[in-house]
């Protein structure tokens, strides 16, 4: 698959709908009416292959949460195509999106989000509840030893460290064998090493039992552990960059971030000459 396909997500090395865990094609998201219309994605096209690990990038305010909504069938696309394992999410009515969340949809936010009340082993089987199917013990259990508590199974969240109640965010999300595991800054609550524990546990989870990731992060060397970056600005994918280090990411950040902040000083002037409300 080349550079430009692995980025729109079509092309000559497509190998067919089946190719894709997620594509996006010219996907929009706009909020808003007329003059107060705001433009959050402006024709994103991506293909995630099954297996990569992708880090989502941008200034705050480029689109990165609505992305992630729009690609995990939270929200929908105002125009374009979202395509789960070539489903395409448009085409669905709530009541099967709400499944297809449940079944093939992995999510990890900042807030680890585990019930208090439930011990380790049950919060990571609550998925599999919701879906209507068993809790079956070895898959649990073979999915806590996958990130490394196999001996925590008992325990309630509060007798866990932060990293280690991430990680039981991480299996109840990897518990499902989702097609897509989404992340939104699964880190940001972190600190350095517990962080690095957690992005390695993703990372093995790639490359060791082929999960496909997506995963949207403000840090650079969270965004190293990634197999690509795609830089979003202003609603836009304006950039990819393949075997990311963390110094190019903050390089590749700090330029955009410059960038984004003359893109709005020069649309604020254009406002003001046009006579515009501000
Ligand atoms: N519900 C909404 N109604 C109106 N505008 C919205 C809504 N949600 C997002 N936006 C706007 O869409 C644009 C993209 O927002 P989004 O939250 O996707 O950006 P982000 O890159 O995730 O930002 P951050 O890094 O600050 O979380 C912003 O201009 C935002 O103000």
């Amino acid at each position: 698959m080349s550079r430009e396909d692995a980025v729109t997500g079509g092309g000559a090395g497509d190998a067919g709908r089946g190719a894709w865990a997620l594509r996006l094609a010219d996907v929009h998201r706009r909020y808003g009416k007329d003059d107060a219309a705001v433009a959050a994605l402006d024709g994103v096209s991506a293909g995630f292959a099954p297996g990569t690990f992708t880090a989502l990038m941008g200034p705050s305010g480029s689109g990165k949460s609505t992305f992630l909504h729009c690609a995990a069938g939270l929200d929908r696309p105002t125009s374009g195509r979202v395509e789960l394992e070539g489903r395409d999410l448009a085409s669905m009515s709530e009541t099967e999106l709400t499944k297809l969340r449940r079944e093939r949809i992995g999510f990890v936010f900042q807030a680890f989000n585990l019930l208090p009340a439930l011990t380790v082993e049950q919060n990571v089987t609550l998925p599999l509840r919701f879906s209507g199917r068993r809790a079956d013990g070895a898959l649990v259990a073979e999915t806590l030893a996958q990130v490394g508590l196999a001996d925590r199974a008992r325990h309630l969240p509060a007798q866990l460290s932060g990293g280690q109640q991430q990680r039981v965010a991480i299996a109840r999300a990897l518990v499902v064998r989702p097609a897509v595991l989404f992340g939104d800054e699964p880190t940001g609550a972190l600190d350095t090493r517990t962080a690095a524990e957690v992005l390695t546990l993703l990372r093995n989870a790639v490359d060791g039992a082929g999960q496909t990731v997506v995963m949207v992060t403000h840090d650079p060397v969270a965004a190293s552990y990634a197999d690509r970056v795609l830089f979003l600005a202003d609603g836009r994918l304006v950039d990819e960059m393949r075997a990311p280090t963390a110094d190019a990411v903050a390089e590749r950040m700090t330029s955009l971030g410059a960038w984004g902040e003359q893109a709005r000083q020069a649309g604020q002037q254009e406002r003001q000459r046009a006579g515009g409300a501000f």
